[in-house]
């Protein structure tokens, strides 16, 4: 213990020195100007990376190899969340990530891949108080570690954190598959999906360094108290360069683009939103949008000094008829068609004995002739307007939706009362989407290198092709359980949602290990799954505790004083606390836990999610509607009824009931007044 204890100061000493040696670089060495900016970011940046936190130990784990191993003979490895080497370049922590980390997290007696031990050590408050070992090329394999369940089993404080020290072997099957291949990861909930995304988003930005900083990672999340949740992991792990957002996010931009004016500020009925999430609206607006190109109604005529060149009708018909051919999106053949008109009339020009150069056909792209005629035959499109178009007026939508969406699905389409402009429109999300759909077929969205998409479940065809848009040329990993699918336009199967997504090929994985739910609140959560979803397999828990229960039925006199009392006992415990609320409860339970002096944040509140971890409560009051994808040591859940009443149907109910139940890391204790729904059965 010594030794390894040495050896950890001895790399945080070497970790200094090589903050301090980039500290020592002088940026006044470059040419000019630009190099000079570009060196002191890049040092500023190499500081960051290399900033040191003493509560997070440098490395968690190690491995000796075989002296007989090809790659490491008889080395040892110590394995850490990042590089550091000594003075000449020895490494004394290699990344994680490194190719030669790879057997601490898959070695097994099977397959022991060259390694006589792997060690791990356990911390508490960052000094180094204990280590196992597996003598794997003995066969010693332990089927136990203490030190990878006191990490399942310590309480919940704060954001998400990393989960580099204990990622198992088929977690890290996902994380390290290989940029090129998109990833699926259906699993119950707390069985680290979200914490695999992220780690391979890490992963990947380490392997593939150059690339992904120039294409860049993106992570798509259901909400924005989920990203606040998770928005520390990839930067703990050195990862600062990736974005994260929300569906809302990534369309809302597209509209910002379009026009300063353009917001998301409306919303749909369920049925309405459905609807407009269906993969058969890309067809509506396809067609909509080529529509708009017109056969000519006359030939083009460009005066030139003193003669006329004239292309006919029939001629201007075969270079659209060319241009639609090629397959390129419709702003690009708008752009190309001048110069193809133009080049027609410089053929007009030759047969008749001219030898005008390219700068004539230059010019004659750019005359006020052929840019109105380019105009009228193929117009400019704003998508906002055109999505506009079809939301107002009936007869632009039969005509685009003709023998696609039925008479019924039109009339349900279409607005009450439509609006005059884009910039006045009461957009909603699922409208966003489609204007995203239409400007991608204007003018093709750029793709990023990776694309995390999580509880994918959740997201419309139409906003799955929106998150496909921006991997189309890179790839993904998409993660969710169907049986969290509380939106009434979410996927039934992954197949069909990779199909929207542009991956059917994306591998799909299954992950069943739980490390959240305790066994008890597990099965009790389970019991909705015949219900909510019949395919699925029960999840199981490896937690060592079975977790404590507890369903209280009151008086609806005292509802608000036992929530109180519940509430109170929970905050006197270790741990994060999350009283989870229906919707429409909330301002009441506000109220109660105001009057009775309850220190509490409330998800979703601006200001409260903003504010920095040492101010934050222990107790988040958190509406059902935003529980997803979060955790907490000890859940209060009021009035289940009520929380599966304020979905559209009784099954979608039922699974925003089962996300709530399983969020819960040691206790859950359900409180309620009303009947439960008897798909739960008795406590
Ligand atoms: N290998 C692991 N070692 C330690 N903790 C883990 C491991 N895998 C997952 N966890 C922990 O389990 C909890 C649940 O993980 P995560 O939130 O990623 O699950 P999820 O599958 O996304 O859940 P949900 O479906 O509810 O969103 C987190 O606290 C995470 O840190």
């Amino acid at each position: 213990m010594a030794a390894e204890r040495d050896h950890l100061a001895a790399s945080r000493s070497a970790l200094t020195r090589m903050r301090e040696r980039t500290a020592a670089l002088d940026s006044s060495a470059a040419g000019d100007w630009v190099s000079r900016m570009y060196l002191e970011s890049a040092i500023f940046a190499r500081m960051k990376a290399l900033a040191d936190d003493p509560t997070v130990p440098l490395f968690f784990g190690r491995l000796d190899y075989d002296p007989g191993h090809a790659d490491a003979l008889g080395e040892r490895f110590y394995i850490g969340r990042r590089h550091v080497s000594d003075e000449a370049g020895e490494p004394m922590v290699v990344d994680w990530r490194a190719r030669i980390s790879l057997a601490f997290y898959r070695a097994s007696k099977a397959e022991p891949m060259g390694v006589v031990l792997r060690r791990r050590f356990g911390f508490q408050h960052g000094e180094m108080t204990a280590y196992e070992d597996e003598a794997l090329l003995e066969g010693v394999v332990e089927d136990h570690s203490e030190i990878l369940e006191s990490e399942i089993e310590r309480p919940r404080v704060g954001p998400m954190r990393d989960i580099v020290a204990t990622i198992q072997p088929e977690q890290d099957v996902i994380v390290r598959s290989d940029l090129d291949q998109s990833v699926c990861v259906q699993g119950a909930p707390g069985t680290g999906k979200t914490a695999v995304g992220l780690h391979r988003a890490a992963f990947l930005l380490y392997s593939h360094r150059d690339q992904l900083s120039r294409q860049g990672v993106l992570v798509v999340g259901p909400n924005a108290s989920f990203l606040r949740y998770i928005g520390d992991v990839l930067p703990a792990l050195g990862e600062i360069d990736a974005q994260q957002t929300t569906i809302e996010g990534l369309v809302g931009a597209t509209l910002t683009r379009l026009n300063a004016k353009y917001a998301v500020r409306g919303a749909d009925e369920p049925p309405v939103a459905t609807l407009k999430g269906d993969a058969r609206l890309a067809e509506v607006l396809h067609r909509a949008l080529w529509s708009r190109v017109q056969p000519p109604t006359e030939g083009l005529l460009v005066p030139r000094g003193s003669r006329r060149w004239r292309l006919a009708p029939y001629e201007v018909e075969e270079v659209l008829a060319a241009l639609r051919a090629r397959g390129v999106r419709y702003g690009a053949a708008r752009g190309m068609l001048a110069q193809r008109l133009a080049h027609g009339i410089l053929v007009k020009m030759e047969d008749s004995g001219d030898s005008p150069d390219d700068r004539v056909q230059d010019a004659v792209a750019r005359s006020r002739e052929v840019k109105r005629y380019v105009d009228q035959l193929w117009p400019p499109v704003d998508p906002a307007r055109l999505v506009l178009r079809l939301l107002g007026d009936p007869d632009a939508l039969a005509a685009a939706a003709e023998g696609v969406l039925t008479a019924e699905e039109q009339a349900l389409l279409l607005w009450d009362r439509p609006f005059k402009a884009p910039t006045s429109a009461r957009w909603s999300l699922a409208d966003a989407v489609l204007i995203d759909e239409v400007a991608d077929l204007v003018e093709r969205t750029p793709s990023l290198g990776h694309v995390v998409a999580d509880e994918a479940q959740d997201l419309s065809p139409m906003m799955l092709r929106a998150v496909g848009r921006r991997c189309s040329t890179g790839s993904t990993t998409v993660l969710g359980d169907l049986a969290q699918a509380t939106t009434p336009w979410a996927s039934r199967s992954w197949e069909d949602a990779l199909r929207h997504l542009g991956k059917p090929d994306a591998h799909i994985e299954q992950l069943t290990k739980g490390f959240r739910v305790p066994g008890e609140v597990i099965e009790y959560a389970a019991r909705l799954l015949p219900t909510i979803a019949p395919g699925l397999e029960p999840p199981t828990s490896v937690r060592r505790t079975r977790g404590e229960l507890e369903v209280v039925r009151v008086e609806d006199d005292e509802l608000l004083d036992r929530l109180a009392a519940l509430v109170g006992t929970a905050v006197d415990r270790v741990g994060s606390v999350g009283l989870i609320t229906p919707d429409v409860l909330l301002p009441r339970v506000v109220d109660a836990l105001t009057r009775a002096g309850t220190g509490h944040a409330v998800l979703g509140d601006e200001s409260a999610d903003a504010a920095p971890v040492e101010f934050q409560v222990q107790l988040d009051v958190v509406p059902a509607s935003l529980a997803k994808g979060l955790e907490f040591d000890h859940v209060v859940l009021l009035e289940p009824a009520a929380l599966v009443a304020g979905e559209a149907d009784h099954v979608t109910g039922l699974r925003r009931l089962y996300v709530c139940l399983t969020r819960a890391v040691t206790s859950l204790a359900v409180l309620h007044t009303e009947d439960l729904p008897p798909e739960l059965g008795s406590p």
